[in-house]
């Protein structure tokens, strides 16, 4: 799993506790899949469709640096699905898994429609970013 985008918790993010709100950290995550979902099938119209349990295994406090990780688990017809884990930067603990992240391929009309992909890619329209050696 690649953890490619990394977050500064501040006082902004926090709840009335004073760590990392829930609802924050799943917003970055839905921005975070969405746009992996986007790469890896070539569309921009693309929805979340599903999420599994979702498991806050420790909390995060202000000044923490997190990193959100995201990777392809399964390719469908239409849909595509990820497992995302959430950890602290620093010492690795993890702070949130999900198993089960289901986007939906959509036309322009917003109708479900075939993607054609099986496998992770690393290409978007089309254009190379790396090879898989390469990917940071
Ligand atoms: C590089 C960057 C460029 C950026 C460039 C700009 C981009 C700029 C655009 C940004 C975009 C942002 C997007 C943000 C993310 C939202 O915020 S999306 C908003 C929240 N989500 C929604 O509003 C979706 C609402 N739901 C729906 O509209 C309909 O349920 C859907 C998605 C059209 C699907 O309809 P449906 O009748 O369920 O369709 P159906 O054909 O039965 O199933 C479709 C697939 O879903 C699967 N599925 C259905 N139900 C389930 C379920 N409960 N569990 C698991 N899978 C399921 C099916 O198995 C099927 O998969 P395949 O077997 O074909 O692979």
């Amino acid at each position: 799993m690649n953890f490619h985008t990394r977050k500064w918790v501040k006082p902004e993010d926090l709840n009335p506790n004073g760590s990392l709100f829930g609802g924050t950290l799943l917003r970055w995550i839905d921005e975070e899949a969405v746009i992996y979902a986007i790469v890896q099938l070539g569309n921009p119209h693309v929805v979340t469709k599903f999420i599994s349990e979702i498991n806050f295994v420790s909390s995060a406090k202000q000044g923490d640096i997190i990193e959100l990780g995201i990777t392809a688990t399964e390719f469908g017809r239409t849909s595509i699905t990820m497992r995302c884990e959430v950890r602290n930067k620093i010492t690795r603990k993890t702070i949130l898994s999900i198993d089960k992240l289901v986007f939906v391929n959509l036309d322009a009309e917003g109708t479900p429609t075939p993607h054609g992909k099986t496998e992770i890619t690393y290409a978007y329209m089309s254009v190379d970013k790396f090879t898989k050696d390469e990917t940071p």
